[in-house]
């Protein structure tokens, strides 16, 4: 039988350990701390914003949540940055996205000093990433690839299919994937028969934004299955949910599929606690 990854106790987990690291950085009179930036009030990034908030009061991470009215100017937005950059008691920096149209995001995340780049997503750490050589990583592919430690263990050799190509997921955890010597085929939107290349891996991850793309006849037997979607769906009843990207009930034949909700978006938060502690470390190492 297929294994429900349990993403909420591993993240649980995760979290309990970046505790002990916040305790220990407490001590030695470090106070981590991550600064939350929501531009506008779109409901799914203010549920978000609040979960992030929530979670770093629990391994007692200090947060501070800026909320700017929609019509903000994209100089008002670099001002703040530029201000909590120059702060030495924030270690942390994540502007919730997407930001409104407005607002060019790739100048602003641009600002953000690459050492408080909670998210990874600046060019440097970007830069590091793909050459292998630290950097902080974005957190939704560093909570995959826990996943996959706890799932599957060496990833050496092994026939990974990642479906999305996004800069937010796709194209790092790929990184991340080639860095444990894993063969990584990355498909998009335009890829060809794209069951057959899914039928190949042992281990598939969708980020592709699709409710139930991904199928019971994709997915080889004894594969892992990483769902990474998050579609907010309306059932015939008029009650709204979330599901992910994979058909979770024709999985029957894989080894371990991740849930949604349940499986990567609390390890997306917990990761997200963990770049604020080792950013903050970062600071005590000069
Ligand atoms: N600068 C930035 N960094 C991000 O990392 C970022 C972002 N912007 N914008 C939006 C996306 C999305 N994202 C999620 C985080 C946690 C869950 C999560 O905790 N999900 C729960 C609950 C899902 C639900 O009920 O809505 C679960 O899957 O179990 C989901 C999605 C981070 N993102
Ligand atoms: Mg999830």
């Amino acid at each position: 039988m297929v294994d429900l990854i349990d993403g909420r106790a591993l993240a649980r987990h995760l979290s309990d350990r970046t505790a002990e690291d916040v305790a220990r950085l407490r001590a030695k009179g470090v106070a981590p701390a991550l600064a939350v930036v929501l531009v506008g009030n779109d409901p799914a990034s203010q549920v978000y914003v609040r979960r992030k908030v929530a979670e770093c009061a629990k391994v007692g991470i200090r947060s501070c949540e800026a909320a700017l009215p929609r019509e903000t100017s994209e100089a008002d937005l670099v001002a703040l940055i530029e201000a909590l950059n120059a702060d030495p008691s924030i270690h942390g920096i994540l502007v919730q996205l997407p930001l409104p149209p407005t607002i060019d995001a790739t100048r602003v995340l641009d600002r953000i000093a690459p050492e408080k780049d909670v998210d990874g997503f600046h060019p440097v750490n970007v830069g590091r990433l793909s050459t292998g050589t630290g950097g902080l990583v974005p957190c939704t592919p560093l909570g995959i690839m826990k996943l996959l430690d706890s799932i599957v263990g060496d990833l050496r050799g092994r026939d990974v299919v990642v479906i999305g190509k996004s800069n937010i997921v796709g194209k790092p955890v790929a990184m991340l994937l080639l860095e444990r010597e894993a063969t990584v085929t990355v498909t998009h939107i335009e890829t060809q028969n794209l069951p057959d290349i899914a039928r190949r891996a042992d281990i598939i991850v969708v980020a592709a934004g699709s409710p139930h793309l991904v199928r019971g006849f994709w997915v080889k037997e004894g594969a892992v299955v990483i769902d990474v979607g998050i579609n907010r769906v309306t059932d015939p009843d008029g009650r709204a949910r979330i599901v992910g990207d994979v058909a979770t009930h024709e999985m029957g034949h894989a080894r371990a599929v991740t849930p949604v909700p349940g499986g990567v978006g609390p390890m997306t938060i917990a990761c997200l606690l963990s770049n604020t502690v080792a950013a903050a470390e970062r600071t005590t190492r000069g």
